[in-house]
């Protein structure tokens, strides 16, 4: 008895849309456009977007307490101020390496920023290998690296009794687990909670919901998948129209709903004459499932 229902609610294209976050003060969904160096924020009530530019590739961006945001563009953590459309550098990280971007970034229970590192990609995956690295931010804005040789880093987030952090190295094909400690936010005791079968493609961003259970977008497998980090097993697979399914959170009244963004980077025009949602936004409702409500970056 099933009512899930897929929707394309941002028909503009993104070349890499990623890193969807709901505001719940607005009713507003933020996300950004990594290789087309934007950052969205969309009004589903009124069908109003507005956008901010970047001035280079742009993995994230996070509501800051103190008002504004938090992002990591190109090597730098950089603080967003969305009325003037001003940014300003907070922090540069990765410098030994300067093909280096940021990628897919989250704000801990804490406050903390987590966001990790990959090589500029040739084109869609093909990249230097291993050049990755997985760093936090925290309000003093200081900068701790956690680990490095990673290939491309990409979705995470904490177990809701803030115990474990959950984390995709993308190239990987598998979901992993720390355990969190939130009091100095570092990780340790890394393992593998899930393995991508065959035909679901490349794990992507990822979001938990209000049971525990972890909602992976799967790039080149068209598709978000429920997984229990707790048995390893897929609860629930819905499919999107697009194959290039790039990150989810849930959003709107309850966080019943989820918002998965896509990409179409690489896509040939044949490609995007059978795909031609491929960057949208879609927007997943009647799952059955709840999100939780997005930390803000303290300091
Ligand atoms: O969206 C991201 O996280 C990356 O920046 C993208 O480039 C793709 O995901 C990658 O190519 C496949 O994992
Ligand atoms: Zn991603």
């Amino acid at each position: 008895m099933s009512s899930v229902k897929v929707e394309c609610v941002v028909k503009e294209r993104c070349e890499i849309g990623e890193g969807p976050v709901w505001e719940e003060k607005e009713g507003t969904l933020l996300f950004v456009d990594i290789s087309g160096q934007k950052i969205h924020r969309w009004n589903p009530a009124t069908n109003q977007k507005e956008t901010v530019a970047t001035e280079k590739f742009v993995g994230c961006a996070v509501p800051r307490r103190s008002g504004g945001y938090v992002i990591g563009e190109g090597r730098s953590f950089g603080a967003l101020d969305w009325e003037s459309k001003s940014i300003s550098t907070i922090a540069v990280i990765d410098e030994d390496k300067p093909n280096n971007r940021f990628n897919d970034g989250k704000v801990d229970p804490a406050g903390r920023l987590f966001a990790g590192t990959m090589a500029m990609e040739e084109r869609p995956t093909v990249l230097e290998l291993k050049q990755g690295s997985l760093f936090s931010l925290n309000k003093d804005h200081i900068v701790v690296k956690h680990f490095n040789q990673v290939d491309i880093s990409n979705g995470l987030d904490w177990s809701l009794d803030h115990k474990t952090f959950y984390y995709i190295d993308s190239l990987t094909y598998t979901v992993e687990a720390f355990n969190y400690d939130i009091n100095t936010g570092s990780i340790s005791n890394r393992r593998m909670v899930y393995k991508m079968d065959e035909g679901e493609g490349i794990p992507d961003g990822m979001c938990i919901d209000a049971d525990g259970r972890l909602w992976v977008a799967c790039y080149n497998g068209g598709r978000v998948i429920q997984i229990d980090p707790q048995t390893g097993v897929c609860l629930q697979t819905v499919k999107l129209p697009v194959d290039k399914t790039t990150s989810c959170c849930f959003g709107g009244r309850d966080y019943s709903d989820l918002y998965v963004t896509s990409a179409c980077k690489g896509m040939d025009e044949a490609d995007m004459a059978k795909q031609p949602q491929a960057g949208c936004v879609f927007r997943i409702t009647g799952l059955g499932a709840k999100g939780i409500p997005a930390n803000s970056f303290t300091g």
